[in-house]
């Protein structure tokens, strides 16, 4: 007897309780797609034909544990294309992506030097430099794992980025007369947490999410800091900001000299990007 593609995908979907229902039939599908290679409409012949396999189910349990899907699957879309991910590397999110967008509407020119902080899977400074006109681009972070897969996802998608391994904390790269910083950096404090999902906090890297509560805007004050040696006149900061401390972070900006420092919204309304200027 066959089974509807419906009845079956909504039976997982409802044993996937740690997702709204709408979300867990999305997460069942995306599954059942990557296992397959099955759209809906051909799912119903396939399970006439043969029984799920153990590697499904096997996945289906780490979705059940609250295994983000994107570290099941190994890869996460950004920006049109798929990026490999693993446990080391943050998940890229929907905000970074207009983040991208920003920085790509507000600067046309071309052979920009450009430097993204914290790279992680390196999905900001490889759609730089796939998008934009022949810019220079460098990326960083003090994570060698994730650095790993910056370098494969880059060398994956033809993209020419130099990284290196760099604290940016306690050291400067080597480098000058950049056009722009970028960063996307750690920027929740321990103290929020609990309003955390729990597949983010007990899953994706704490070196890419939180800061201490007594200093949570200490990577953007040294990045802001060290941007007024490594940006040339006139060059530009983009931050990811966390969206509570937006008005913070501007005034912490503007207190360091730099000019036009403007706080941008993201498609839901929120203050979720920050541009500024070297004077
Ligand atoms: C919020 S994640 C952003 C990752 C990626 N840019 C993205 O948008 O998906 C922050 C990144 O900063 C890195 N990081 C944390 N502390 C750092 C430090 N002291 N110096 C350099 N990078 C650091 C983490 O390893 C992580 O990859």
């Amino acid at each position: 007897m066959p089974i509807s593609y419906l009845d079956f995908s909504r039976k997982l979907a409802a044993q996937l309780q740690l997702y709204p229902e709408s979300e867990a039939l999305n997460l069942v599908d995306w599954l059942l797609e990557y296992h397959f290679g099955l759209k809906k409409v051909d799912f119903l012949k396939f399970m006439e034909e043969k029984d799920l396999p153990e590697a499904f189910w096997q996945d289906f349990e780490k979705l059940q544990s609250g295994v983000p899907i994107q570290y099941i699957l190994g890869k996460a879309p950004f920006y049109g294309r798929d990026f490999l991910v693993t446990p080391d590397t943050l998940i890229p999110r929907n905000e970074t992506e207009e983040l991208v967008y920003l920085i790509k509407s507000q600067n046309p020119q071309s052979g920009l030097r450009i430097l993204d902080v914290g790279t992680g899977t390196g999905c900001i400074p490889i759609t730089l430099s796939l998008e934009m006109k022949a810019p220079e681009v460098y990326g960083v972070d003090i994570s060698k794992e994730a650095l790993q897969i910056a370098e494969k996802n880059r060398d994956l998608l033809h993209a020419k980025v130099s990284f290196s391994q760099i604290d940016i904390l306690n050291q400067t790269p080597d480098l000058r007369d950049l056009d722009m910083i970028v960063s996307n950096p750690p920027y929740v404090p321990l103290w929020d947490k609990e309003e955390m999902h729990l597949n983010v906090v007990d899953h994706e890297p704490h070196l890419a999410l939180f800061v201490p509560d007594s200093d949570p805007l200490i990577f953007y004050r040294v990045i802001g800091e060290k941007g007024k040696n490594l940006l040339k006149k006139g060059g530009r900061l983009y931050f990811e900001i966390y969206e509570k401390a937006a008005e913070e972070i501007q005034s912490l900006l503007e207190k360091q000299g730099y000019d036009r420092v403007t706080i941008h919204k993201d498609l839901n309304g929120k203050d979720r990007m920050l541009s500024a200027v070297k004077p």
